[in-house]
């Protein structure tokens, strides 16, 4: 193992990617806060869960090409340090409050999914791969609810008032909702804004969005010059503003096109029945024209979305937090009384996995008839922790040119107006949310509405009546005296 064969990838919250200069691998490391450090054992079961997870119920709901789990691999201690200082310089200062572990020696590897689904091989086209994290697809329906605001605005919209970042574009718009210009409309919006939304690679290599979720987003003329040969590569079309346009129609067009196909198989559709009966589909809060929203209800079987659809099948797999976390809490404290009197029993509940066959079968049952056990409980306390998991993913689109007759080894190919794209899609950071973040996450939820209520509808109603004094004023001068 060398180093030097590596570079820094990129990075989220709990873990930092390498990848190989011409192979077609990263490496997955976990990242820590300085003072927590693991044992070397609690590591690698660590990584062998999100293994797990990802074969034994991941690739069940999503479907077996869309999700790659990867193994874990033993690396040299020295290796893992000489790289983390080779890298150390290249992460963006917001993510370095936790320090990659390099004690321990374990990673995962994983095929490099910015190429096209080749695992090992480097493919020496050029290659464009569009990053997307959809964050939740749908308005809680839950009777369980108390705030209203949540049956009116998502989570997400109301969530980046407390982040205070500057988007509040609907990610809800990416779940189309027989809709295409909503997702027209998602994702203009997001290559506007991308945050940690949205990233741009040509050939492995990171051109637009966010390195660091809090620096500025890049310039359009900018990615419109990199995409360019992509989607017009035999005729001079002119810069400036209207190729840049164009060259961004061609893209969202080609995204929301890929996003809406596939048959890949999943057993998700063993879910849809039971899931999403109500709820609203729009959030108040969108910028979309009115007019142009869709009324009716929020199932995966309405949405418009075609079943075969990574969308759909990741809406399915969200909607498996059928109780809202206000419904679900109450569940968990019995869980955890329930472990306060038996603490043995954690094991036996598969709390900390082992995420197996049995774990995926019992996430299958959607009854919310509660029985009072803590068997009901523990159900929706799994299916709840997996449904955050799937509301935190990222889909990967990798797309690479062919030529106009020629087949694209059988891979799907889109067309553009001017070219074809061989394309992939995978799924990625698909690991299960720790049972320990549900009280968190409760007052989470609570944090995020009050605000939303407090302070931006207290604002809106303050503009309202603003205009409304003005309005009246502009009355006044107009009358006859
Ligand atoms: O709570 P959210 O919706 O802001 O999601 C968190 C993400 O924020 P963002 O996507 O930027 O809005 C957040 O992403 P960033 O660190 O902001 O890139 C993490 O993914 C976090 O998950 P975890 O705690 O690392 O397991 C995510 O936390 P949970 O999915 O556990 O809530
Ligand atoms: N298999 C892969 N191939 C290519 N790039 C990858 C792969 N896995 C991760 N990445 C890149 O590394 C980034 C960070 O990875 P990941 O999302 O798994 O981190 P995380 O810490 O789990 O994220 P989060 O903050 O959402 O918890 C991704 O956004 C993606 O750009």
């Amino acid at each position: 193992m060398d180093e030097n064969e590596w570079g820094y990838h990129g990075e989220g919250n709990k873990s930092l990617v390498v990848a190989h200069a011409q192979r077609c691998v990263v490496l997955r490391f976990l990242k820590f806060p300085p003072n927590r450090k693991k044992t070397s054992e609690e590591i690698f079961q660590h990584l062998q869960n999100i293994v797990d997870f990802g074969k034994n119920v991941m690739k069940e709901f999503l479907g077996e090409n869309y999700v790659h789990c990867g193994e874990v691999v033993q690396l040299p201690l020295e290796f893992v340090k000489q790289l983390c200082l080779k890298i150390q310089s290249e992460r963006p200062e917001s993510r370095c409050d936790k320090d990659l572990d390099t004690l321990s020696g374990y990673a995962m590897c994983l095929p490099n999914l910015t190429r096209l689904q080749t695992y090992r091989f480097a493919e020496h086209r050029p290659i464009l791969c569009v990053e997307i994290k959809p964050k939740c697809g749908f308005i809680p329906f839950s009777s369980d609810v108390t705030h209203e605001m949540k049956h009116k605005v998502c989570r997400y919209c109301m969530h980046q008032h407390l982040k205070v970042r500057a988007n509040a574009q609907l990610m809800l718009m990416l779940f189309p909702f027989r809709n295409k210009q909503r997702m027209h409309f998602a994702l203009k919006s997001l290559l506007q804004e991308a945050q940690n939304n949205l990233k741009i690679f040509k050939n492995g290599e990171l051109i637009y969005g966010c390195k660091d979720a809090r620096s500025p987003v890049a310039d359009w003329s900018e990615l419109a010059h990199h995409l360019k040969p992509f989607f017009f590569p035999s005729n001079g079309l002119a810069s400036g503003p209207h190729c840049t346009r164009a060259v961004i129609r061609e893209l969202v067009h080609v995204i929301t096109r890929v996003l809406l196909s596939g048959s890949d198989k999943g057993r998700a559709g063993t879910l849809s029945p039971g899931l999403g009966p109500q709820g609203p589909r729009v959030c108040e809060a969108s910028p979309f024209s009115r007019s142009l929203r869709c009324q009716g209800k929020n199932t995966p079987e309405r949405s418009g979305l075609p079943k075969g659809c990574l969308l759909y099948k990741t809406l399915q797999v969200q909607m498996l937090d059928l109780l809202d976390i206000e419904g679900l809490y109450p569940l968990y404290n019995r869980v955890e009384r329930y472990l306060e009197e038996f603490p043995e029993e954690r094991k036996t509940l598969q709390i900390d996995g082992p995420y197996d066959e049995a774990f995926y079968q019992k996430l299958l049952d959607l009854s919310t008839e509660d029985d009072g056990t803590v068997a009901f409980a523990l159900t929706k306390v799994q299916q709840y922790r997996v449904a955050m998991t799937a509301k935190d993913c990222s889909i990967m689109i990798a797309l690479s040119p062919c030529l106009q007759d020629a087949s694209s080894d059988q891979r799907p190919v889109v067309p553009s107006s001017r070219s074809r794209f061989a394309f992939s899609v995978s799924v990625l950071d698909l690991d299960l949310k720790p049972y320990e973040s549900i009280p968190h996450q409760y007052k989470l939820d609570g944090k995020i509405v009050n605000y939303y209520s407090k302070t931006v509808r207290a604002k809106d109603n303050a503009v309202m009546s603003t205009r409304f004094k003005e309005s009246e004023d502009c009355t006044l001068v107009l009358h006859k005296v």
